[in-house]
């Protein structure tokens, strides 16, 4: 086991951000931690990093408690949070060197290790270049190749690819998935994008300090509802009355398209197309709809997360300001 809580809390005052949450993720899995704002997810994911103490409960990391071994727990763990930490002035090569130093890496594999992450991240043709002229994109792979160095055995991304265009965030999972077969990390990440959260093998939903959900994405799609066969005919009445008569229940119309639901939907519609061509009746269209993570949010939280995204972007703003204004 490479993560293991037992009733882990934690409060700030009279709010209670974290409520006794058991969380046991296994070596190897990408596990993604999803919720609203205010969920406490960060709270969370900075207790497992020992960066906050809780208030009561127990943390289990890489086989170290987070309370009694922190220093063990820090040096088995890489983290990537929001806030970008590199320092602009220096190079890609200069920025993993002083992270080799900070962490006690052996002086005769640094230089190796080095060349074999920016490769990794696809940076190496870069690596003399001051960070300042890179793009968002390549920073934050420059920050994950900066995680691993220390050859951690779990990696913490926290929202790793908010404020990032959709292209620049496909090429950061591209190099982060790469990294997970390559070298069977463990990778425990929050995210406020969907089709992120499709990447990980479980998920778990947070909603008020607790966990509301908790299982691959697949379950928590079927656990909110079936999939969706839309079809067209050239004889709509016909056709609803075959398919009403076969499946011995009515279906749904929406204007002219028929609308069958169903646990399989790839089965189902090639079931319909069959039993349609056999009466004769031609099928124009078809389109099978599958429930999305979007539609287990909403149904589990009350909220959307296209919020979320607006709402995360907006505070990563708000952080990088203020980081300038404390520079001037
Ligand atoms: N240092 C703090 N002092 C007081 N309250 C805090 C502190 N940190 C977090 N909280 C509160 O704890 C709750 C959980 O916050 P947390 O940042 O963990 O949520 P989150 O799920 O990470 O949200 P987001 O998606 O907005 O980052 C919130 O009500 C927040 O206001």
């Amino acid at each position: 086991m490479t993560i293991d809580t037992e009733k882990l809390s934690r409060s700030f005052g009279e709010i209670q951000a974290v409520k006794g949450i058991d969380l046991h993720v296994e070596r190897g899995e990408t596990f993604g931690f999803l919720g609203p704002n205010g969920a406490g997810k960060s709270t969370t994911i900075k207790m497992l990093c020992t960066l906050l103490r809780p208030s009561s409960g127990r943390a289990v990391i890489n086989g170290f408690d987070i309370e009694r071994e922190a220093a063990n727990v820090r040096r088995s763990i890489g983290i990537v949070f929001q806030d970008p930490t590199l320092d602009e002035y220096l190079s890609a090569e200069q920025n993993l060197y002083y992270h080799c130093m900070i962490y006690h890496t052996p002086r005769n594999t640094r230089q190796q290790r080095i060349n074999d992450l920016l490769k990794l991240v696809g940076l190496e043709d870069r690596r003399k270049d001051p960070v300042k002229t890179f793009s968002g994109g390549m920073k934050r792979r420059l920050e994950v190749a900066r995680g691993l160095l220390h050859e951690p055995q779990t990696l913490f991304l926290d929202e790793p690819t908010v404020g990032l265009d959709p292209q620049t965030r496909r090429s950061v999972w591209a190099h982060v998935l790469r990294l997970r077969q390559s070298t069977g990390l463990t990778i425990f990440m929050t995210t406020h994008y969907m089709d992120e959260a499709e990447y990980c093998d479980r998920i778990a939903i947070m909603d008020h300090g607790r966990i509301v959900a908790l299982d691959t994405p697949e379950a928590l799609k079927r656990m909110v509802g079936q999939d969706v066969v839309r079809l067209t005919t050239n004889e709509t009445e016909r056709a609803v009355a075959e398919i009403s008569s076969w499946l011995n229940r009515p279906v749904r119309r929406e204007e002219e398209s028929i609308c069958v639901e169903g646990e399989d939907g790839q089965a189902l519609a090639a079931a319909l197309i069959r039993k349609l061509t056999l009466a004769d009746i031609e099928v124009n269209n078809v389109s099978v709809q599958a429930p999305t993570l979007e539609d287990v949010f909403v149904h589990l939280t009350g909220r959307a997360i296209r919020d979320e995204v607006a709402g995360a972007k907006e505070r990563l703003g708000a952080r990088l300001r203020s980081r300038g204004r404390l520079r001037r």
